[in-house]
């Protein structure tokens, strides 16, 4: 078993890349900053070492310099945003083993490795067996992926910038992107980490019983009643209230939402007496609130108030460079649910998972890939295990996906041939929003 110092100051995805490369039999030694590398590779020996050029407190290259001193036989392969391949170049002639932009398919993370861990040595170095210690970011959350695309990146940047503050959240993005998932990253990134996070599908909630379930009742207070009930309000006192759906309350729901959001009390149904309550407010929405306002269907002075800051969670194909990275996470999650041991995706199944459309999100990604794990007997998941409209897509969806940057750049520009320039139309051909359509313009400097 070969041991190797990852040194990447992305918590999640230096995670999965761990996972992945253990997976793969090896040992893996995780470094957040260039300074604790330099500490781990002081004392301790690595056959390979894998550091993004990029760190908090430095650069890859000053870490490749620092190894070389040490020991020169320690093959380094950095790791790269599209940007930076001209540094990561320079830096081979600098003695890095090779280079790896992200995002990586996994195939070519192991013909790396393999290739790295082959170079013959130019001295003998003593073996010293490193211990497995467990890893700080073992202590955070493992259910969320941060992925590495541009639009995730601003996603968990507005994440990091409004958890700490009370701010009310208005979430939205197309179902199964992960709003819920977002919501719990903010309350768990807040200093009501600590209380209690409640979470209520408000299209799940006959509007009968909507006022009984938001603030509770008195035994006695109608006909069912038959024992005094918590509302949601006051189980999430101190705590974050996640409203999913809020676009589908009533008109009477919302009247009661907005009283109990401006006086910061309820009252339960029954009760005469009034409690104060102190709780953040998140809420997710995968319609348009704000037609809804226009149309008369949503309140405007609520909407106002559940949306001091807004996020948009990006929809699949927005942020198809975190494909492969979900796709290694719910990998793992289903072989520890279902007891199996599959190590990975055919490169078949990676092309069709690159070139599917993905209308049902990560939601949708997870379930495929939990199916073909239940499926699988080898030890690859292969293309006869996945539901046929995924090996089958539709034309529309085969031309309007991209795998990879080059890809999206021409279809951008082809499709803003197609349109005379126009931009709307171009983004409605693509399937993108203007705003996704502008920030993509910029990225491959195509204004
Ligand atoms: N960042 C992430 N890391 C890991 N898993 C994720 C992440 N985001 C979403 N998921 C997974 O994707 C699935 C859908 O997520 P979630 O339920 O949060 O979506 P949603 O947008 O709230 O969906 P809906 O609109 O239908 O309520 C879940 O299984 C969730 O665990």
């Amino acid at each position: 078993m070969s041991t190797i110092l990852l040194v990447e100051d992305d918590v999640s995805f230096s995670e999965m890349l761990k996972r992945f490369l253990e997976r793969h039999h090896h040992a893996v030694i995780l470094s957040y900053t260039l300074e604790d590398a330099k500490l781990k590779v002081k004392e301790s020996t690595f056959d390979l070492v894998f550091a993004d050029l990029r760190l908090p407190d430095g650069d890859g290259i000053s870490l490749l310099n620092h190894i070389k001193a040490k020991d020169a036989s320690i093959p380094v392969v950095l790791m790269t945003g599209y940007a930076e391949v001209s540094t990561a170049v320079k830096a081979m002639k600098e003695g890095a083993f090779d280079y790896i932009s992200k995002p990586f398919n996994p195939e070519e993370v192991l013909q790396v490795v393999k290739n790295a861990l082959q170079k013959p040595s130019t001295e003998d170095k003593p073996t010293i067996q490193t211990p497995l210690v467990p890893s700080e970011s073992s202590k955070l959350p493992t259910n969320l992926v941060k992925g590495i695309s541009g639009a995730s990146k601003v996603l968990y940047d507005h994440v990091n910038l409004v958890a700490p503050t009370d701010m009310s959240v208005l979430i939205s993005g197309e179902s199964g992107t992960g709003k819920e998932v977002v919501a719990k990253a903010i309350h768990l990134s807040s200093s009501r980490k600590q209380q209690p996070f409640i979470a209520v599908d408000c299209g799940a909630i006959p509007k009968e019983i909507a006022a009984s379930e938001f603030f509770g009742h008195k035994k006695g207070s109608f006909t069912g009643a038959i024992n005094d009930k918590k509302g949601h309000f006051e189980a999430a006192n101190h705590g974050t209230l996640f409203l999913d759906e809020v676009g589908n309350l009533t008109y009477e729901n919302q009247i009661q939402l907005l009283r109990a959001l401006q006086e910061r009390r309820i009252k339960p149904i029954g009760s005469n007496e009034e409690i104060e309550v102190d709780i953040r407010l998140l809420t997710a929405t995968n319609e348009d609130l704000l037609n809804a306002v226009e149309q008369g269907d949503f309140r405007e002075d609520l909407y106002h108030r559940l949306n001091e800051f807004s996020i948009k969670v990006p929809s699949l194909q927005e942020r198809r460079d975190d494909l492969i990275l979900y796709a290694e996470f719910f990998l793992d999650n289903a072989n520890q649910q279902l007891n199996k041991s599959i190590i990975g995706f055919s490169p078949e199944v990676l092309k069709i998972f690159q070139t599917y459309s993905w209308p049902g999100n990560l939601r949708e990604l997870s379930n495929v890939i939990k199916r073909a794990t239940l499926l699988t007997n080898g030890e690859l998941i292969q293309k006869e295990v996945l539901p046929q409209e995924l090996s089958a897509p539709s034309k529309e969806a085969m031309t309007r996906s991209f795998s990879t940057k080059d890809n999206e750049k021409e279809l951008i520009v082809k499709a803003l041939q197609e349109v005379n320039n126009n931009k709307t139309k171009a983004a409605q051909l693509l399937n993108f929003s203007r705003k996704t359509l502008y920030n993509k313009l910029k990225e491959y400097n195509l204004d």
